[in-house]
């Protein structure tokens, strides 16, 4: 624990540090934290290679100090008496960094724009971006501050494109540690993919002699804004919501029996010889086993921002997943959700973006210095 003299330890909450140099940038594999906070910029007209090495070399530093529970040197307080609290910022580079920079021949492939879903109603404002940051803690103070810090640190070089605020559940709410609930109730995260998975790494990051070199340890994220038509769920009794996902909505568990971690049985018949796990249920038409094997790390926060004209809750799922290559994660699957999952009629796509998160960086570097200075 954090102390100075004299001065009670901070909890363990408070006290705990994610490291900010490594293999693979933070925020992907750590724990999903109670805040968060996205926020994608723009490179300011003019801005070119010299001031995002600059801002990238800003931003490093200046979350690798965050993350250590150290102040930023225009501190205005905001996370005074905090510890780090987990906190943990993750820095991406979407598709029209490559051309500002004039880096265009080493943008990845898998930067290539996501194809147009027909359900998608996509706001452009709340879309895409040059530059992605992901920051979470489990303090909202602490998350707020490193906030203002890294958008300050971005002054004259990038603009906030577009932000959106989110949440999980905080550390101790409950008994025992359990997978988190989004809004519409369901124990959602059971079937991700676990670092103790033999594919875990193949999956989520680019390996040390993937393509492009600079993305080596690197993953790709895709974020969705998906806004949940609570009003309609609700009204739905727990049995119709439990066959749309396929799963118990009070414990998780597969509607073929078992508990939470039980696998799913797509085989599975009732006596009448239907199919237990729904056609279009969410967990079959979502499946790596009914999608050639692709599969993502899901990584969300709910969001909720007030309420719309019509009095239902603007609130739903920031979504956002990793992988080592989009075409082999999210986009085959939600092509198959878009054409017939139960869930469709209950929610919205109103935003998208993707972006290229370089490998961590090492003591001394900065994250995306590869490509940068490669
Ligand atoms: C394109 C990928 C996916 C989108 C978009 C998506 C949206 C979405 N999902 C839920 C709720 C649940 N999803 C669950 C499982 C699940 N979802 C996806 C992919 C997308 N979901 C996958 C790959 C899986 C795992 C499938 C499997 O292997 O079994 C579940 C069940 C519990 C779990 O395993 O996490 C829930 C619940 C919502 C509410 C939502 C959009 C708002
Ligand atoms: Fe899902």
């Amino acid at each position: 624990a954090t102390t100075t003299r004299g001065a009670p330890a901070l909890t363990s909450l408070g006290s705990t540090t994610v490291a900010f140099h490594g293999t693979h940038q933070p925020g992907i594999t750590t724990p999903a934290q109670t805040h968060g906070h996205l926020v994608a910029l723009d490179l300011a007209p003019g801005a070119g290679r010299r001031q995002a090495v600059e801002l990238l070399r800003g931003w490093s530093g200046l979350a690798a100090r965050l993350m250590a529970g150290e102040a930023p040197d225009d501190d205005t307080s905001v996370a005074r008496d905090a510890g780090p609290s987990s906190l943990t910022v993750t820095i991406g580079l979407g598709h029209g960094f490559f051309d500002a920079t004039d880096l265009v021949d080493a943008r990845p492939t898998a930067l290539d724009p996501l194809p147009a879903f027909s359900n998608d109603a996509l706001d452009p404002d709340r879309s895409d971006g040059d530059l992605w940051l992901q920051i979470g803690a489990d303090d909202a103070l602490v998350a707020f501050g490193a906030l203002r810090a890294l958008q300050r640190a971005a002054a004259g070089t990038a603009a906030v494109r577009w932000q959106m605020t989110g949440f999980n559940r905080s550390p101790g709410a409950t008994a025992r540690p359990m997978t988190n609930r989004n809004l519409m109730g369901q124990v959602d995260g059971t079937n991700n993919p676990g670092p103790a998975d033999d594919d875990f790494d193949e999956r989520v990051f680019v390996p040390a002699d993937g393509d492009p070199a600079w993305m080596a340890g690197g993953s790709y994220a895709v974020v969705r804004r998906i806004r949940m038509l609570l009003d309609d769920w609700e009204r739905r009794t727990v049995g119709e919501q439990e066959r749309v996902i396929g799963r118990r909505k009070s414990d998780g568990a597969p509607l073929t029996g078992g508990e939470e971690t039980t696998p799913v049985d797509l085989e599975a018949v009732d006596d009448d010889g239907r199919p237990v796990i729904g056609a279009n249920a969410h967990v079959r038409v979502s499946a790596p086993e009914t999608n050639g094997g692709a599969a993502m790390l899901r990584r969300p926060f709910s969001f909720h921002d007030g309420f719309r004209g019509d009095g239902g809750p603007d609130a739903g799922l920031l979504f956002v997943c990793w992988q080592a290559d989009p075409l082999r994660g999210f986009v085959p699957v939600q092509r198959k959700l878009d054409r017939g999952d139960a869930l469709s009629e209950f929610v919205r796509h109103e935003a998208s973006a993707l972006f290229a998160v370089p490998g961590g960086a090492a003591e001394g570097e900065y994250v995306g210095q590869r490509l940068l200075e490669g």
